[in-house]
């Protein structure tokens, strides 16, 4: 008798639920698997079989917690948040100027840079994207830096994590910051096969294939791993660095904040309050905010919810801003101490988020990801801090992208800030219709803009300028 047979025969005996029939028969997989990866292993050239060997070591302890994980979050365990979860934004300060210059050489920057510009319609890293004047996400993050380290005196490094989606793009791109004053360094998260929907088992079948539709970097809870595995995590532990500030390229609010460091650095209860080792920074949800995640109180723990974890049903009332009235940034702060421990101890244990694609092959498959927030429950003394939205400023669509590109914002220094122009606090609702989803047609590392684009560009500008509006919706344009 086949497993498939066997495990519906217990089905109807048993009358499980189809939840528990569901993780039964993956469970049976595990071994399957185990199969597939040695015989995979064999296919690898053998100077990467020891890079094969430590990618399936990682994605084997993602593909078992997929496996053992319960289908979905039990909606109704979900707590109130406790009182002092969330700390207020402004209850913080920057601390005794004196030292700000010794705060900021124990800190490193990471930007998560494994995203691509497809959402916007590009080829290669989002942080290509020309942003305002020419200049890139990837372009203003150096600058931000660099100001940083010109206004302070200071040499914070800048770190970006790749993927393989992006790491030898961004490797062209930075060979034109050769002279730009900021120590940069790179490493690459893993790549995990993609999996067939049907069978459970990686789409590829030969690890010589160089089809990359086989395989995708496991969401940016990979962090923490592959830092670590880079070796990096440990260089500047040594060179006596204590925090990192992890944050989205794709977010140009995620400014190096100085009250926030100095929350994380300094110890102003005298030891009596245990110091946080990691913060995640969240600000007021708007119906702006409807993919991504927010923090909730779980089994007793603190834990990120992401909208990929939240069962249909509750969808709506996910996206509501009335119970779930905070949202993710994403700007996490970790003690660099810290990750080395949980890591070196495999005490990380983010939720498995499960990604469904469809493959230009037409084969249903599922990506398994984590995300770097979910990390929060692991850390001691961890909590959010409730911050301005100014610091939130991410790129997912053209839309976005549109604000940032206007002269609503102020740009000195790679920062970009409200213009005092505009009457209101709060940023235009931008809605464009379907023709004006791509940033261009071609490849933005080549350059050359779309006309539509622009025309779009041009006509949103002269609205936002207009302090009566309020919302700008562009459906088409015609010329
Ligand atoms: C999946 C993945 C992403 N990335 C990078 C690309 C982006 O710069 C950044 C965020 O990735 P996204 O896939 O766009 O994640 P996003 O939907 O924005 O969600 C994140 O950011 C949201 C805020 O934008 C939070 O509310 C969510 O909790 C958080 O998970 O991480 C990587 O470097 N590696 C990856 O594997």
């Amino acid at each position: 008798m086949t497993t498939a047979k066997r495990n519906l025969q217990r089905l109807a005996t048993m009358g499980e639920s189809s939840e528990e029939w569901k993780s039964s028969t993956k469970r049976e997989t595990l071994g399957s698997l185990e199969i597939e990866l040695q015989r995979l292993l064999k296919t690898a050239s053998p100077d990467e079989v020891k890079y094969w060997e430590r990618e399936f070591s990682g994605f084997r302890n993602l593909f078992s917690r997929y496996l053992r994980a319960k289908a979905a979050i039990d909606w109704p365990k979900i707590m109130p948040l406790p009182e002092n979860a969330i700390k207020s934004y402004d209850s913080l300060t920057e601390g005794d100027p004196l030292t700000i210059k010794d705060r900021l050489s124990k800190l490193v920057v990471i930007k998560l840079n494994g995203g691509l510009g497809t959402s916007m319609g590009c080829k290669g890293p989002k942080s290509v994207i020309p942003v305002r004047n020419d200049l890139t996400f990837l372009d203003l993050t150096l600058q931000q830096i660099q100001f940083l380290n010109w206004a302070y005196g200071v040499n914070v490094p800048l770190v970006l994590m790749n993927s393989f989606n992006t790491d030898d793009d961004t490797a062209k791109v930075l060979r034109k910051y050769a002279n730009v004053q900021v120590d940069v360094h790179t490493f690459c998260q893993s790549r995990y096969p993609r999996i067939d929907k049907e069978t459970l088992m990686p789409v590829v079948k030969d690890l010589k294939d160089p089809d990359l539709e086989n395989w995708n970097p496991p969401g940016h809870g990979n962090f923490y791993e592959s830092f670590y595995n880079s070796g990096l995590l440990d260089k500047f532990i040594n060179e006596g660095k204590e925090f990192c500030f992890l944050a989205n390229i794709d977010n140009l609010g995620a400014t190096v904040d100085l009250n926030i460091l100095n929350f994380v650095m300094t110890d102003e209860s005298g030891g009596k309050v245990e110091q946080p080792e990691f913060v995640m920074e969240v600000t007021d949800k708007t119906r702006a905010d409807v993919k991504g995640g927010t923090l909730i109180q779980y089994e007793d723990r603190l834990m990120l919810l992401e909208i990929a974890q939240v069962p249909k049903d509750f969808v709506d009332e996910f996206k509501s801003v009335s119970k779930f009235r905070i949202f993710n940034t994403n700007n996490l702060w970790a003690k660099l101490s810290a990750i080395k421990r949980l890591v070196e101890s495999n005490a990380i244990d983010l939720e498995v988020i499960v990604n469904p694609k469809h493959l230009a092959s037409g084969l249903n498959v599922i990506q398994l990801e984590t995300a770097a927030g979910a990390a929060i429950k692991n850390f001691k003394g961890a909590c959010g801090i409730n911050v301005p939205r100014s610091r939130f400023l991410p790129v997912k669509k053209t839309s976005d992208l549109l604000l940032l590109m206007s002269n609503l914002y102020d740009i000195d220094g790679g920062n970009l800030t409200l213009s005092a122009l505009r009457s209101f606090p709060t940023t235009p609702l931008v809605k464009l219709g379907s023709s004006f989803d791509k940033v261009r047609g071609d490849d933005v590392l080549s350059g050359g803009s779309d006309i539509r684009w622009m025309l779009c560009y041009l006509c949103a500008v002269s609205l936002i300028n207009n302090p009566h509006y309020s919302k700008v919706t562009v459906q088409s344009l015609y010329f």
